[in-house]
């Protein structure tokens, strides 16, 4: 969608083995809090985060926000013990990011500090349909395809676009990408209105527009798709302890995916040459677990690189497909 955008004259092809609701992303929360990425310099992450969160913070004042699934949520991160960083990175972005006050932490008898902030959560996969119409709106063609070799794409494209999170180890052998699974419950409990985040990052309770998500786990090097029923009654006695409302939940449904993981997200160009000939590759994967916390942000800047081949894409048709 950045890609149409910005770079308006280009015609642009979709590819992908699966879509909603088949994919990583259909797992998610969706919540805006962003996971930081070790060798990525804070200020780009910022940049990103900053940038979708202003994205998504005009469609939820818009029209569009209950179809977009995008609404703002107000809560609680709360920790066993004071952390090193009182402030993250990304506090003067959400809104009305605050300590929590005494008063508010007497909800939470086995926590000791707190930070209470509003930010935006996107449901999934409503949003991932209303990017998806929106694409096609552009006339953007889409196609069930897997893609074994990016090579494979050479004569028909001009550009390759790398958006396949997890499926990029396989793809282009990335041996730093490896999966982060976690098990998520989705429950009925509607009178749960404000998030909860335990801040060692492992349990939370996230209400979105129809159900609450329940989470979670984080187990490196894992690729089990099947959920656990042992982790399921976990995650939910987890929740239960910080929100005993949760007792009265129905209807629980669990879902399982992969967190595509790397010491930083690969917005990169790579050139692919074979027999001198020459492929442009712009890689956008490896969000781990904060796809979508800097989505907008990270597909903008990928969307510029694909700007910038077409500029030196010299020689070839004026009009460049992707
Ligand atoms: C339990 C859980 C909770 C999460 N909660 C949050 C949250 O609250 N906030 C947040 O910011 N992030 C969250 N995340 C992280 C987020 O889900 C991911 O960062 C994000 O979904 C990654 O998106 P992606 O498009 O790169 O990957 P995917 O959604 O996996 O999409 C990749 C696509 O590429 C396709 N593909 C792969 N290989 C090929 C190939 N060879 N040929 C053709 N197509 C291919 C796939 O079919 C798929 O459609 C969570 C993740 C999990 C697992
Ligand atoms: O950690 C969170 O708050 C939710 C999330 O992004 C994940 O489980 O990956």
């Amino acid at each position: 969608l950045c890609i149409t955008e910005i770079c308006p004259s280009c015609s642009v092809t979709v590819f992908s083995d699966q879509f909603s609701p088949n994919t990583t992303s259909d797992v998610a929360a969706g919540m805006l809090i962003p996971h930081t990425y070790p060798d990525t310099p804070i200020h780009r992450q910022k940049q990103w985060f900053k940038e979708t969160f202003t994205y998504l913070f005009a469609i939820s004042n818009s029209a569009e926000a209950s179809e977009a699934g995008i609404h703002l949520v107000s809560g609680w991160q709360v920790f066993k013990s004071t952390p090193k960083e009182e402030l993250p990175f990304w506090s003067d972005i959400v809104l009305g990011f605050r300590p929590m006050s005494e008063a508010e932490l007497q909800k939470f008898p086995q926590h000791r500090f707190g930070q209470a902030f509003t930010t935006l959560k996107c449901d999934c996969p409503p949003y991932l349909l209303w990017l998806e119409k929106r694409l096609k709106a552009t006339g953007t063609q889409m196609y069930t395809r897997k893609v074994s070799d990016l090579w494979e794409l050479q004569s028909e494209y001009d550009i390759v676009v790398n958006c396949t999170g997890m499926g990029a180890q396989q793809l282009v052998g990335d041996k730093q990408l490896f999966p982060v699974r976690g098990q998520v419950l989705k429950v009925h409990a509607p009178w749960v209105k404000q998030f909860i985040r335990d801040g060692d990052g492992l349990t939370y309770i996230y209400p979105g527009i129809h159900k609450v998500t329940l989470g979670g786990t984080r187990e490196k090097g894992n690729w089990s798709l099947s959920p656990d029923a042992y982790t399921t009654r976990d995650i939910f006695d987890r929740c239960c302890s910080l929100e005993p409302s949760l007792q009265a939940a129905q209807d629980i449904k669990v879902k399982v995916g992969l967190r595509p993981s790397r010491q930083c997200v690969r917005v990169q160009t790579e050139v692919l040459s074979q027999g001198g000939v020459k492929l442009p590759v712009v890689h956008n994967y490896g969000h781990g677990a904060g796809g979508f916390s800097v989505h907008r942000g990270t597909a903008k800047e990928a969307a510029h690189l694909v700007e910038a081949c077409i500029s030196a894409l010299q020689g070839s048709s004026s009009r460049a497909k992707l």
